[in-house]
């Protein structure tokens, strides 16, 4: 069985990589996913300074997933760029970089830098951190990510992605869809980022679980699988010609087969990360590969894209 990935130029080993945010804030963390066995690596989304982040607690697993209002704690641009400028490319597996100004400016400064540093790896703009008291998730505001996006695309001039938040209406599907085919350079969306906002209850001390927001987080896990798989399924079919990276729920083989079924050319791993370490790549890629081999499948295109309707 072959697990082999080739796009936007890159060839990896296999489909799997960590989820923006988790096991990437320091180089330690980024080195533990690259000498992993994950086919790629993605950093912790970054603001042009250091951040320290929300008040903990701030994470909390429970058995459905997680709720996370992390607020954004990152070591700054320069240190990612960094990390970037010593990264082994040769080695294999690449490098994401993931940009989140609190601003279109801090993005477009940033993104002037990344592209003055002429280096291999990949930016992700999140569009979506649903968790910075009294900021709106960009990615819900068309017009302004019409306007960020043209902006982006003309101070970057190389091929870009963009982290999405979860979208629930097939209006807004065909809206978002529409801006992102302006866009010949963005070549892959993240479907999806956390559902934003959620809260979770501890019925034992009669209390939310996270500080920040009076309980209120972002919900990763079991919890969004549905939800992640429409919106890949749903920018697979609309935005043509682009890749869709899938993201939300992957707990096994069986649940990266589906991402990929529905349209992914390559999935990350959260909230089962967070909880089972860098183990879970191994895991995962096996059980992907006996589900595979029991299906007959040879190779990711196999299945990919594939998904029957009724
Ligand atoms: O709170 C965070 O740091 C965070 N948490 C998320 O669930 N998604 C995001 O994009 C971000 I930037």
């Amino acid at each position: 069985v072959d697990l082999s990935v080739s796009w936007l130029g890159l060839a990896m080993a296999n489909p799997l990589y960590n989820a923006s945010g988790v096991m990437c804030r320091s180089v330690a963390e980024l080195e533990q996913v690259r000498t992993s066995a994950a086919g790629a690596v993605i950093t912790k989304s970054c603001t042009p300074q250091p951040r320290v982040g929300n008040p903990e607690p701030r994470y909390c697993a429970t058995p459905l997933g997680s709720i996370n209002s992390m607020g954004l704690p990152n070591a700054g641009y320069h240190y990612y760029r960094d990390y970037a400028r010593s990264y082994p490319y040769a080695a294999g597996k690449p490098l994401f970089l993931s940009l989140s100004g609190m601003t279109l400016d801090e993005n477009l400064d940033m993104l002037r830098d990344l592209a003055a540093a002429e280096l291999p790896c990949l930016p992700e703009v999140n569009l979506s951190c649903p968790n910075l008291p009294g900021k709106p998730q960009l990615g819900y505001d068309f017009q302004a990510c019409r306007e960020a996006l043209t902006q982006i695309a003309r101070v970057y001039p190389g091929d870009f992605g963009v982290k999405l938040p979860p979208y629930f209406d097939p209006v807004h599907f065909a809206q978002m869809a529409e801006v992102l085919n302006t866009f010949p350079t963005l070549r892959f969306v993240t479907c999806i980022n956390s559902i934003g906002n959620g809260l979770v209850i501890d019925v034992e001390h009669e209390s939310v679980v996270i500080k920040p927001k009076d309980g209120l987080g972002g919900l990763g896990g079991s919890y969004v699988l549905p939800t992640a798989l429409a919106n890949v399924r749903e920018f697979y079919r609309l935005l043509p010609g682009k890749h869709v990276v899938g993201c939300g729920g992957i707990n096994s083989g069986r649940e990266a087969f589906m991402h990929i079924l529905a349209g992914a050319t390559v999935v990350q791993i959260g909230t089962c990360l967070y909880e089972e370490g860098e183990g879970a790549f191994a895991r995962i890629l096996d059980e992907l590969r006996q589900l595979m081999a029991q299906k007959g499948y040879q190779c990711l295109d196999d299945f990919r894209g594939k998904l029957k309707t009724l």
